[in-house]
Formats: C-alpha cells, sequence, structure tokens
C-alpha cells in the first residue's frame, strides 16, 4: 500500500533551532494520526511541511502521491483557529464551496447543481445550515470553526491535515465533529493527521501518535507513547500518566497534554 503521507530523515530547523530531525513517518490511508507536543514543538510546521509552504531543512515528503505542494487539491486542511474580520461579508456557504475543486465540477449549469448539492451536504453534516447563509463575520468562532470543517470535507480529500481543529467547540460538536472526520477516514480510506492538545476527545480513533518535545519525538500507539517511562524520558523529567477510565491526565512539568489542567497537577506532582 502506498502511504497517504510520507517523511524520511526529515529534518525541519529555522536558523540554529532544529524543531525535529531524523523523522521517518508513512501515514496509512485511513490511519489516524494524533501530533502532540506543547507550544513552539513544531506541529503547526510539521503541517506546513505537508502543505508546502514550508520547505524541509532535509530529507524528503511525499503527500497524496505527490510532492508537497504538488497535490493539494487532495487535502482537507482545517487551520488553527483565527478570529475572523467581523466586517466579512462573505457567506458560511461561499466558504465552504472554496474547498471545492473547479476543475472536477465544471462550469455548466449541471456542474453549478451538483457544486451547491455538495456543499450543502456538507454544511448539513455539520449542523450549519441554519447559519451558513449569513455573512462570516456574524458567526461566532465555533459556528466558523464548523463551517471551516466542512470547507476541509466537502472536496473527497485523500489527506486530512486538521490543526486543533476542535478549539472553541462545544462538547456536543466536539463529538460531532471528531465522529465526521473518523467516518470520511473508515468509509473513504482518508489518511489524518490531527494536531492537538487534548487526547481526550480522540483518544478512541487515533491509531498512532506523533509525540514532538523539544527536538525529540516519539511514534507509536497510545498505549506505546503514553506511559510514564516514554513521557518522561522525552520531557527529560518526571511526569506521571494517569490513566481515568478511558481518560488519559498527564502530570508534571512542561506537558503538553489536557492544557486546562497540568497547573494544578504540576502543583500535585510537586513541581
Ligand atoms: N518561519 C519561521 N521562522 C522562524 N521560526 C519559526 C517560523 N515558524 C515558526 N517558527 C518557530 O518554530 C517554533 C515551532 O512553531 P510551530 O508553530 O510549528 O509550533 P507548534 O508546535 O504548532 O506550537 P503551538 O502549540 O503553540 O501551536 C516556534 O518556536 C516558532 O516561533
Amino acid at each position: 500500500m502506498t502511504a497517504a503521507i510520507s517523511l524520511h530523515a526529515a529534518r525541519l530547523a529555522y536558523g540554529q533551532r532544529v524543531l525535529w530531525q531524523d523523522l521517518e513517518l508513512a501515514v496509512e490511508p485511513g490511519e489516524f494520526l494524533a501530533v502532540l507536543g506543547p507550544n513552539g514543538s513544531g506541529k503547526t510546521s510539521l503541517l506546513r511541511v505537508l502543505l508546502g509552504t514550508q520547505a524541509l531543512s532535509a530529507g524528503t515528503v511525499r503527500v497524496a502521491g505527490f510532492a508537497a505542494g504538488q497535490g493539494n487539491d487532495r487535502i482537507g486542511y482545517i487551520p488553527q483557529q483565527r478570529a475572523m474580520d467581523t466586517g466579512l461579508a462573505l457567506r458560511g456557504t461561499d466558504l465552504v464551496a472554496l474547498g471545492l475543486d473547479g476543475h472536477r465540477w465544471g462550469i455548466g449549469l449541471r456542474g453549478r447543481k451538483q457544486r451547491k448539492q455538495r456543499v450543502a451536504e456538507a454544511v448539513d453534516a455539520v449542523g450549519a445550515s441554519a447559519y451558513a447563509g449569513k455573512p462570516l463575520g456574524q458567526l461566532s468562532g465555533g459556528e466558523q470553526q464548523r463551517l471551516r470543517v466542512a470547507q476541509a470535507l466537502v472536496g473527497e480529500p485523500d489527506v486530512l491535515l486538521c490543526d486543533e481543529p476542535l478549539l472553541s467547540l462545544d462538547l456536543a460538536h466536539q463529538r460531532l465533529v471528531s465522529e465526521l472526520i473518523d467516518r470520511r477516514r473508515t468509509e473513504a480510506g482518508t489518511a489524518v493527521l490531527f494536531v492537538t492538545h487534548e487526547i481526550n476527545p480522540i483518544l478512541s480513533y487515533v491509531d498512532r501518535l506523533l509525540y514532538l518535545v523539544g527536538g525529540r519525538f516519539r511514534i507509536g500507539t497510545p498505549d506505546e507513547v503514553l506511559t510514564s517511562a516514554t513521557l518522561s524520558e522525552l520531557y527529560g523529567t518526571r511526569v506521571e500518566v494517569i490513566r481515568v477510565a478511558d481518560q488519559i491526565h498527564v502530570a508534571g512539568a512542561r506537558v503538553a497534554l489536557c492544557e486546562d489542567e497540568p497547573h494544578h497537577l504540576e502543583h500535585a506532582a510537586g513541581h
């Protein structure tokens, strides 16, 4: 099977600062890979490399069968959320339609009808039908975020790159979006690379994770990587992984998981 994403001997450095090196990674079609790590560890930079907007310092990268940047019409991308300009007149449905590859649908009346239908379905799937006709500037952060998810999925991508897609979503919509992404990969074999600070909402979907910390990384299943021994080694300091029912909590200094919790857990762990 040809990997949907492959990085070979990959290195990314900004000047003297090495974000990661000797990275060997093959993400298979249909695989769900979570990418974790503290602020500044290079998660978004990895997405930029896969999108072709950031060159590797060394090594090779291929995405959806192409050199990075060449096959972007096969990639769905959910960027990290930024507040959109409140004066923005673009409507929600217009934003979603930007995710359709114009070449595949043609410009005739039939193509236009089909495009409209596809956009309506994608909007409906994220529960945004009631507000998608409004200008983006009038929508809440979470409402805008659901439209970005629809935009990334509407083009039926082979590879889905998600940069903290659950941020600013309430629990019900976190679940809806995670399930949508999971369904896309199980039904269509789309490979998913999902950057997150919070593993628990997606833990049941994750096949493997890439955990980046200060120039080092580990790749493996959640059971392999999310252990006290592995994370302590990676962080270079004592880290405790605590499993409570089907949730994972990580306690210790500079820990990236469960961002809302480390502060009091750090105290509890005596750091
Ligand atoms: N073009 C650039 N030139 C120089 N340094 C950069 C550039 N882009 C990013 N950096 C630095 O590289 C580091 C990694 O940035 P990146 O955005 O990939 O981190 P991240 O893991 O996504 O962090 P966060 O969790 O905060 O989103 C940061 O310290 C950032 O300042």
